[in-house]
């Protein structure tokens, strides 16, 4: 919360009495700290049950901790009666309730508190009216009244205001004092709706799909503590950034990762027209091909002997298995059924013979040299890394798995110029590893979470869609993304092709389109470029007007331009093409600064980052360097411009010793 003063039309008495509610909701949360507490793990039956109960009171004792700088309570509602809910409500960030179970503070994920952020004079939801509280560090400084019941307008709000002009400081903050009436519909549509957000930078994408998760595992906890939530992100650093929003509203379980911390962390360089080709839908097709073309058609039946007995299943028999379990099973359970059958029959012959064996027996077979050795023929084992390797190398075999589905042409850039020598020393890139994981789901069903919220979606592939819904097949999704910041060279070009990959057709598209980070004269600057990059856009619009915040600076120095912000409040980014970090930071010796890397979860006040790795950042103030170079380093450069332009809250600062590119200029 920024620093209110005490304005003097702010009545002392008033403020007073909001000061002492705090209070009270501070003494009640210590209370029921205390209580969690004083409760024994020692009542639960066993000592499994003990250490789960004790887990449980460990976390709600943690729950309940009182952080001195984050307010307790953010708003207030006063409501007209009708209701067995009380007349005035404190909307906060948890609930806090008083020693008689009186509610103190309200959490603001409750349905009565969704008037906090929808009410409005034309549909007041029977709130007279609406109070929001400034604070500077944990002490409430200010409050701000907007009277609903009267009809007419409501002017803007300053604490709104002041929280969003705030200067930026450290990692991404929770912004459940003000979201937003058409984020908070977002953020409060039902668990089983797919929602998929279109948003120009800054609308709050980001921020929407975090507070989201947490609405969702309030409303739906059990089912969700079960199931599971989990963020999606581009990259470590983008983690890291916002890996304290959830922590901070309370929800400490769940999993923040990358498509390759899911995939598997394979990076091999490649060609992005090769990448492109594994990238697309029609590798599921030929991949399914590709393990089915295993099987191998049985030329011989199984002879099983106990005894002085020999039990046969003639060839055609086990012919007959193979082919009423191939394409009604997934690849590993249909070997598994295989040996069941075959030892089935061999017990079906048994009891022909008089015998009675029973189920351990059936196994036994299963389980035998001979239906093994069968089983192995005819359905081999297999890791989906081994059908891969055998799809890239072997130009034979992939055009036989790729029917008509690819191209000559796209079937030779497949293959691999130089085969490794086996499966065990390929080199997988990251477009393999969708592959191997679509393998690995056709042998082996890939479970389900319960909700899956995917950040920068537009940058995905089809095949990495696939992945990504395989893991929210009996649950839903948050889709977050840009069409104009697509930057790899699968990127998509239309949300219905994103939900349709990802499996969840049904999904909604929506979308925000007020700016809060980038002022209005950065923001019309970087849309320059949307003409080029995503024509069917319309132009961002932006909260803040920012006049004086862009500077185009021929022949600057990356230094001086440094030092000048340095005088500023708040974080500043150079964002630079990645050829250039060491030059940049070499130019910046003289001042402390770190640089970002892939992994790094960096933080310090100047920080050289890589273009590259910008997606999804913010700084106070953004020192850009070499725009031409940044477009010339991929084939998506001037998207890759777009978003390194529109990374700025307060300032940002051009240099460029080359031309600026001619979409900039016009
Ligand atoms: N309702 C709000 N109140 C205050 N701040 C907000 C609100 N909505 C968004 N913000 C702030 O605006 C900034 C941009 O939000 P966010 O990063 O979620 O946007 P985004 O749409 O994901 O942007 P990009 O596409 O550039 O990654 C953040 O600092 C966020 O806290």
């Amino acid at each position: 919360m920024p620093g209110h003063q005490l304005a003097p039309d702010i009545p002392s008495d008033v403020l007073a009495s909001e000061q002492a509610h705090l209070a009270e909701s501070r003494a009640a949360l210590k209370a029921m700290r205390a209580h969690a507490q004083s409760l024994s793990a020692d009542a639960a039956g066993d000592w499994v049950s003990q250490q789960i109960l004790q887990s449980l009171l460990d976390q709600r004792v943690a729950a309940l901790a009182d952080h001195p700088d984050t307010p307790l309570f953010f708003g207030r509602l006063d409501r007209q009666a009708g209701d067995d809910l009380p007349g005035t409500i404190y909307v906060g960030r948890r609930h806090v309730h008083d020693g008689g179970s009186k509610p103190l503070v309200i959490d603001w994920r409750a349905p009565v508190s969704q008037a906090f952020y929808q009410a409005s004079p034309a549909d007041p939801m029977g709130v007279v009216r609406r109070r929001r509280f400034g604070y500077h560090g944990g002490a409430l400084t200010a409050f701000e009244d907007e009277p609903l019941g009267e009809g007419g307008e409501i002017g803007p709000s300053r604490i709104l205001t002041d929280e969003i002009e705030r200067p930026r400081t450290g990692p991404m903050r929770d912004i459940v004092a003000t979201i937003q009436p058409d984020q908070d519909e977002i953020v409060r549509s039902t668990l089983a709706q797919t929602v998929c957000v279109q948003g120009a930078p800054g609308t709050g994408k980001t921020a929407v799909g975090l507070h989201r998760a947490a609405y969702l595992l309030y409303t739906h906890r059990e089912r969700l503590a079960r199931a599971g939530v989990m963020i999606v992100g581009p990259n470590r650093a983008f983690l890291s950034y916002i890996s304290s929003v959830l922590p901070a509203l309370g929800e400490v379980k769940v999993d923040q990762t990358t498509v390759a911390g899911l995939l598997g962390e394979h990076a091999a360089e490649e060609d992005p027209m090769v990448a492109a080709v594994k990238g697309d839908a029609r590798m599921a097709a030929v991949l399914e091909r590709a393990l089915w073309l295993h099987i191998v058609k049985p030329e011989e039946g199984v002879v099983f002997t106990k005894g002085v007995y020999r039990y046969r299943v003639a060839d055609y028999e086990v012919r007959e298995i193979v082919a009423s379990l191939r394409g009604t099973t997934r690849y590993n359970p249909g070997r598994a059924a295989l040996a069941q059958r075959l030892a089935h029959m061999v017990l079906v012959r048994m009891e022909q013979r008089g015998e009675s064996p029973d189920d351990r027996v059936q196994d036994a077979v299963a389980r035998s040299k001979p239906v093994k050795q069968l089983v192995d023929t005819v359905w081999p084992k297999l890791t989906p890394e081994q059908v891969l390797y055998r799809l890239l190398s072997d130009p034979e075999f992939l055009k036989k798995a790729a029917k008509s589905d690819l191209s000559p042409d796209e079937q030779e850039m497949l293959v691999w110029r130089k085969p490794y020598r086996s499966w065990k020393s390929a080199k997988w890139s990251a477009a393999d590893a969708a592959l191997l994981d679509e393998l690995r789901d056709l042998m082996e069903r890939t479970p389900s979470l319960g909700h899956l919220v995917v950040d920068e979606a537009q940058d995905l592939s089809e095949m990495q869609l696939r992945a990504l819904g395989r893991r929210c097949r009996n649950g839903s999704a948050t889709v977050l993304g840009d069409l104009a910041q697509g930057t790899t060279p699968w990127s998509t070009s239309s949300w219905e092709s994103v939900l349709e990959h990802l499996g969840q057709r049904e999904g909604e598209v929506t979308e925000l389109t007020l700016g809060f980070r980038v002022p209005r004269e950065v923001l019309d600057y970087a849309a320059r470029l949307l003409p080029s990059i995503a024509p069917e856009l319309a132009a961002p619009r932006s909260l803040r007007p920012g006049v004086g915040s862009l500077t185009v600076r021929p022949g600057g120095s990356v230094a001086q331009a440094a030092a000048e912000v340095l005088t500023r409040e708040g974080s500043i980014g150079v964002i630079v093409p990645d050829a250039l970090v060491a030059d940049v930071s070499r130019a910046l010796a003289d001042l402390p600064h770190a640089v970002l890397g892939p992994d790094s979860d960096e933080e310090h006040r100047l920080l050289i980052v890589p273009a590259t790795l910008a997606k999804g950042l913010e700084y106070d103030h953004v020192i850009v360097v070499e725009p031409a170079d940044i477009v010339a380093a991929e084939p998506r450069g001037l998207a890759r411009l777009y978003v390194v332009l529109t990374r700025a809250v307060t300032s940002l600062t051009v240099l460029h010793d080359k031309p600026l590119p001619a979409e900039l200029t016009t």
